[in-house]
């Protein structure tokens, strides 16, 4: 694992987009697996900056969404799909039939999984993965306890969870109990993963990672130190307990 260590939100953002713009420059039909979430929001500033400033374009590129929640529509102000058409798509030249996210609405889940299983293999992988992580160490909407050999899976999310996305919600009940997402087979399958992390609440979670490199299932973000090429872009205050440690150490 390869740390960056940014300064603040701000500078995270403006070096993950770095890194996924030059990404897009070395390849231009390449696939990127794509997180929501706030931690993302500051790199897709960045990225659509970069693309009003530069034109590096996004024509060729395919994107994939690691996952939605079961049973909002996709034009429901909360579903990724929103998110990912407000905060990224509508502002690039990324062709809207070349992005896709799975379909939480869809009649028979099980199918949809697969579905988007096999689409992803059809793209023939994900290059680059940007991944946020939940406070109790959830990747994806893979929680603590979930199985480390699963691909896309509907997921139950716990309430700790609920608790936190409920912001972006009237109230904790409105936020759905369950999510499709991309299993952590599916996320150790790509090529390289980009993690980022922001702020105190992430603290513990970065410190548990770094300080632990034993794989247990109980927090899904060991399951990165299965993976040879991951890097963590994280700011000083998502660091501030791993970095507290090592001084103690
Ligand atoms: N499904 C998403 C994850 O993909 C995201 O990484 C996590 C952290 O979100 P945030 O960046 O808002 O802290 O929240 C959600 O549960």
């Amino acid at each position: 694992m390869k740390i960056i260590e940014a300064q603040d939100y701000g500078d995270l953002s403006l070096k993950a987009a770095q890194y996924v713009i030059a990404k897009v420059k070395e390849k231009s039909n390449i696939v990127l697996g794509l997180a929501t979430g706030s931690t993302p929001e500051g790199t897709y500033k960045e990225i659509i900056r970069d693309f009003n400033d530069h034109h590096t374009s996004y024509r060729y590129v395919r994107s994939v969404n690691l996952d939605e929640y079961v049973g909002l529509s996709k034009d429901h102000p909360n579903s990724y799909h929103t998110y990912m058409f407000e905060n990224l798509f509508r502002h690039l030249d990324l062709p809207e039939d070349q992005r896709f996210l799975p379909d939480g609405n869809a009649e028979d889940l099980e199918d949809e999984c697969r579905r988007y299983d096999r689409l992803i293999q059809s793209l023939g992988g994900v290059d680059l993965q940007l991944l946020g992580i939940g406070q109790n160490g959830h990747i994806g909407f893979n929680e603590p306890g979930t199985t480390f050999d699963q691909r896309t899976h509907t997921v139950a999310l716990t309430r700790s969870t609920r608790k936190a996305n409920a912001r972006f919600f009237n109230s904790i009940n409105e936020v759905p109990a369950h999510a499709l997402t991309m299993g952590i087979r599916s996320i150790l399958d790509s090529k390289e993963i980009l993690l980022l992390a922001s702020g105190k609440s992430k603290a513990e979670a970065i410190d548990r990672l770094l300080r632990n490199q034993k794989i247990d299932q109980d927090f899904p973000a060991s399951s990165l130190h299965k993976h040879s090429n991951v890097i963590i872009i994280a700011d000083r205050d998502a660091l501030s307990i791993a970095d507290d440690n090592e001084r103690r150490a």
